[in-house]
């Protein structure tokens, strides 16, 4: 199994470029199932996710090809054979649950398993199933499974969500496009990446206003076409560097990273010593002083992402004072806590906040990564920390981020990939 070994203590320097956002270009590639023709994508990053959802999809009969040999253009598209997604793919990735929408579109029937908790919390689906039976859906719950039908097809609707979820705002919104007549999403996620399905769903065919907004409109259309789209760059990917280079020091250019995206992250990151700037191609990072200490707290977009959460924190448990993070979003995901203080950091969790004293220095230590952030966060101790720190279970990271090695030892990082 591939482990990291990092020694900590210098300052990075130079230039990373930014890949295509995991958490777009996932749902980009599930778009593909409601076309028969081709939908070809660029920008997409080499990660093991993106594996993992062209083996789903191709499970389902639709072709998915790497059209330059190298894994950043993929096309999809092609019929529908099986509606069932198993499983040992869903429990391995949850973004599975995405395809019950488009195939009960398309194909009126989909047989999907129930995704189940995971490292950060339960993670239930009722929103998402909820929603898809206002659109009309007949779905039942039997054996770990959802059975789900559709026989005449979806019917528009006017759908509420309780609570923004990006996860049901999308599935609703792929069902939504092939369904007859009008659907409203109300209370619907406005992450970027929702922004990026819009632009990629209009690209095939798709009616759909509000974009940006907490209302999304969606006339259905009786079908999608093909289309080449580019996926986003990865924002999550960009902020994580920035914190990378905010724990370490030095000065970076993070190529392709859309500061737009980014604006609770850059203030939070300002307000605690580190200074980020746009620049045309590239957002500048540049961190010399000592950290400073300050509260976040996570929110759905605009508000500060719980995707940065474990990496910010990395950050806080080195710098002056004491700070407070709050995780709003998911129950439990503090499990990089328990890590982060082995290699010396002073972190207390008080329900769904955790108090940081910083410290003047972390030290090397053997880590076990649990989720993909809490993953990076070791890392990004690991930069700081003097001595080495050998971080374990890496597959976490694999599913998320490309390349991670190189990109930060082309900036002077002593981090190497050892498998024995
Ligand atoms: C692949 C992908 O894009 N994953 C992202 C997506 O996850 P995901 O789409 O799963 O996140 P949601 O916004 O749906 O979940 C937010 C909260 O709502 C709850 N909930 C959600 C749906 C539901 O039917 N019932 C319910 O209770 C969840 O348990 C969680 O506590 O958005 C999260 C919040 O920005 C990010 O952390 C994830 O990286
Ligand atoms: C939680 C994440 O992903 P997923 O929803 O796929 O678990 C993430 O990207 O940080």
């Amino acid at each position: 199994m591939d482990r990291f070994l990092i020694r900590g203590g210098r300052p990075l320097h130079g230039e990373i470029p930014i890949g295509g956002a995991k958490n777009s270009a996932l749902k980009l590639l599930v778009a593909g199932l409601l076309t028969s023709e081709r939908l070809v994508l660029g920008n997409v990053p080499r990660i093991a996710d993106i594996a993992t959802m062209s083996d789903l999809l191709r499970q389902h009969g639709v072709e998915v090809e790497d059209l330059d040999g190298t894994g950043g253009t993929l096309s999809v598209g092609g019929a529908i054979t099986n509606t069932e997604a198993p499983y040992d793919i869903v429990s391995k990735m949850r973004a599975s649950i995405l395809v019950l929408g488009p195939l009960l579109a398309r194909a009126r029937e989909a047989r999907v398993s129930l995704p189940g908790g995971c490292a950060i919390g339960t993670r239930p689906v009722d929103m998402h199933l909820k929603g898809l039976e206002s659109l009309g859906a007949e779905i039942r719950l039997e054996g770990g499974y959802i059975d789900a039908r559709a026989p005449n097809g979806l019917l528009g609707s006017r759908v509420v969500l309780p609570f923004a979820s990006v996860g049901a705002t999308e599935n609703l919104l792929m069902a939504a496009t092939l369904a007859e007549g009008r659907t409203e999403i109300v209370n619907a996620a406005r992450e970027p990446e929702i922004a990026d399905l819009i632009g990629c769903l209009s690209a095939m065919g798709a009616r759909i206003s509000g974009e940006g907004t907490g209302t999304l409109t969606i006339d259905g259309v009786s079908a999608l076409h093909g289309a080449r789209y580019d996926v986003m760059p990865d924002r999550i990917e960009c902020g994580t560097y920035a914190c990378a280079v905010g724990i370490a020091g030095g000065d970076v250019r993070l190529l392709g990273g859309d500061g737009a995206h980014l604006g609770a992250v850059i203030r939070a990151l300002e307000e605690a010593g580190v200074e980020v700037s746009q620049e045309p191609g590239a957002l500048r990072v540049r961190r010399q002083g000592r950290l400073q200490g300050v509260d976040v707290m996570t929110e759905p977009y605009p508000g500060f992402p719980t995707d940065m959460q474990a990496q910010f924190m990395a950050l806080l448990s080195v710098a002056e004072g004491a700070s407070m993070v709050t995780e709003t979003i998911f129950e439990n995901r503090f499990m990089h806590v328990p890590e982060l203080s082995r290699m010396g950091a002073r972190i207390n969790v008080h329900g769904s906040s955790a108090i940081i004293r910083g410290v003047s220095g972390l030290s090397g230590a053997p880590v076990m990564a649990t989720d993909l952030r809490a993953s990076f966060s070791l890392i990004l101790a690991g930069l700081a920390a003097e001595g080495e720190t050998v971080l374990s279970r890496v597959y976490h990271l694999d599913r998320g981020y490309e390349a991670v090695e190189r990109k930060l030892s082309g900036c002077g990082a002593r981090i190497e990939r050892v498998n024995d």
